[in-house]
């Protein structure tokens, strides 16, 4: 593993080391029987653009800094299982991004979000989010990416990246380096990777041409979603814990084969339809209502 230039070739390296197929293994086979429909791939659409952040580059790579440091864990442990977040009907990340936008108000520069946000006090996330899981840890996520100038410091660099035209897995590991308790905690780089990726698609909506390299599929609707669609094969054993709402430790060898194999897929299932990586992801992400109820998996983190 000496030449490893890239971040993204290094969590694929992470992926393979973590790669259990007797646990979850990528079925190459129904991988290959994908029909090929590369009309129906595309870049992620945000809505950043007709947002009060998207009337200038440098708040809308603020803003998808700011929403991705909290993009985690919509649901909280109950008896039964799990219960999903909610904000006004409107569920999970999309609930999230909601009452995001309600804190950001009316200008594009992210004072407001400092102002009610950035003090780091448990209860400002509670009165801004609602009922919403670890309201510590996201408190104190927000604290540091509001801290003086930081998030105008990492935006400014996103936005220089950009201008480059290629925006990659190794801009989401500089947002970890500079944020290592929001961002730096997660060896997939989930939710970095996704800010990296809202801000490509702001740009794409623009009009830019914008060559995005990033897997941002280690999270709880991915490998949900190629489970329905028979892409993932689960050990019965593990099938079974995962129908039972049966928590899966953080970085046990069942979560870590798990993130392993959904990264591993969207590699081979882009290759095989001969799209980038994040449209792969994007077009299942936007489908991902579609296979019903097959459950995801219950980990508590604060990675995805
Ligand atoms: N690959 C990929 N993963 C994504 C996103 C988003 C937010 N995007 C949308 C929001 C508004 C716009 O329409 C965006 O498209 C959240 N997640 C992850 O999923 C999980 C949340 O799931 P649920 O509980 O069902 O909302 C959680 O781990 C979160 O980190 C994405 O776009 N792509």
């Amino acid at each position: 593993m000496s030449n490893q230039t890239s971040a993204k070739e290094r969590l694929l390296a992470q992926a393979r080391l973590d790669y259990q197929p007797d646990l979850v293994a990528v079925d190459a086979e129904a991988i290959a029987r994908l029909p090929v429909r590369a009309d129906r791939f595309s870049h992620a659409t945000t809505g950043l653009s007709e947002k009060p952040a998207g009337q200038t580059h440098q708040a809308a790579a603020a803003y998808s800094i700011a929403l991705n440091s909290i993009n985690f864990m919509f649901w909280t442990p109950t008896p039964e299982g799990m219960a999903r977040y909610d904000w006004n009907g409107a569920g999970g990340a999309d609930g999230l991004t909601a009452a995001l936008d309600h804190v950001w108000g009316a200008q594009p520069a992210p004072d407001r979000l400092r102002e009610v946000l950035g003090s780091g006090e448990e209860k400002t996330v509670i009165d801004a989010f609602g009922d919403i899981s670890m309201p510590r840890r996201r408190a104190h996520f927000l604290r540091e990416v509001l801290r003086d100038d930081q998030l105008e410091q990492a935006a400014a660099e996103l936005v220089a990246a950009g201008d480059t035209g290629r925006l990659t897995s190794d801009d989401a590991e500089r947002l970890a380096k500079r944020f290592p308790v929001a961002y730096g905690q997660d060896t997939y780089l989930m939710r970095a990777q996704l800010a990296v990726m809202w801000y490509a698609g702001y740009l794409i909506d623009q009009g830019t041409e914008i060559d995005c390299d990033v897997i941002v599929a280690a999270n709880y609707q991915m490998p949900r979603v190629m489970r329905s669609i028979k892409v993932l094969r689960y050990s019965p054993e593990l099938a079974a814990k995962i129908d039972r709402h049966t928590l899966i430790v953080r970085h046990s060898v069942e979560e870590r084969a798990i993130r392993a194999a959904t990264v591993l897929s969207t590699q081979a299932m882009a290759q095989h339809l001969g799209v980038s990586e994040h449209a792969m992801v994007n077009v299942l992400w936007k489908n991902r209502l579609a296979c019903g109820n097959v459950p995801h998996h219950l980990t508590i983190t604060t990675d995805y």
